[in-house]
């Protein structure tokens, strides 16, 4: 679902934010990309939802280079960035309805999608009000809503969890789940190890722009724990 082949990115002035980086996602994957602060997780989560552009390397949605067919790739995938700007002067229904309108979502399904979801997440009863009056989780929540609209194949987030209560958090796991039995998939950056290892059938941990593990959680962390590990391959980069 994603691919990304020798993927590098330097800002302005800085040295690399992310180097020479590879990765697979296959369909079925709930992926968790970890890493310190300054890592460069939100650099590759940008790069791979097309919001960043960059130089040196590829990266693929389905099949479809992320620079070759930015509108393609745009549509199957949906981005959940760790701090969601929505647009405050609409209600919530407002905003579903307008996502609703530019991915082409049918009456049908996307009341059936609000429903259920604004119901899990348990504000239903907001969705009138405007966006500028909710919480920072309600707005959360609210994104997410909005990205699950047009079912997408691929669902990105930046630490997802920040911000959401506990129930809010167990929803969200079940979300995600759900959409990847269906065979799409889910890739996010975490600081919550713990999460990390019981919901994600494989994860990648960056240091410094490179990948120092990447692979199937079970086998990577065999009889120790993610946070070991994480510690492990992090201070022998050092
Ligand atoms: N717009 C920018 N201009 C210059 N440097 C940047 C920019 N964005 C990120 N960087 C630098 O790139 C590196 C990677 O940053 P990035 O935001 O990808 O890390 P991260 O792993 O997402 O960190 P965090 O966990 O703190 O969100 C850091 O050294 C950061 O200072």
């Amino acid at each position: 679902m994603i691919e990304i082949k020798n993927f590098s990115k330097s800002y302005k002035g800085g040295k690399k934010a992310v180097d020479n980086l590879n990765l697979k996602v296959e369909a079925g994957d709930i992926f968790g990309f970890i890493g310190h602060n300054g890592a460069g997780k939100s650099t590759t989560i940008k790069a791979i939802v097309g919001i960043l552009d960059f130089e040196e390397g590829d990266i693929f949605i389905d099949g479809r280079s992320v620079k070759e067919k930015p509108m393609e790739c745009k549509r199957i995938t949906a981005y959940i960035p760790d701090n969601p700007d929505l647009y405050e002067h609409l209600t919530g229904i407002q905003f579903l309805n307008f996502i609703g309108d530019v991915f082409q979502v049918s009456r049908e399904e996307r009341e059936e999608r609000i429903q259920r979801y604004a119901d899990g997440f348990e504000i239903t009863g907001a969705l009138g009000d405007l966006i500028s009056s909710y919480s920072h989780g309600m707005k959360q929540k609210l994104a997410i809503i909005s990205a699950l609209l047009h079912k997408p194949k691929l669902l990105v987030l930046d630490e997802p969890f920040v911000g959401l209560d506990p129930k809010a958090a167990l929803n969200l796991k079940n979300i995600m789940k759900e959409i990847c039995k269906e065979g799409n998939s889910v890739f996010f950056s975490t600081h919550v190890l713990e999460v990390a290892e019981k919901l994600c059938n494989k994860v990648a941990i960056i240091n410094q722009g490179k990948l120092v593990a990447c692979g199937e959680t079970k086998e990577l962390i065999q009889n120790t724990t993610l946070e070991n590990l994480f510690m492990e391959v992090v201070e022998h980069d050092k």
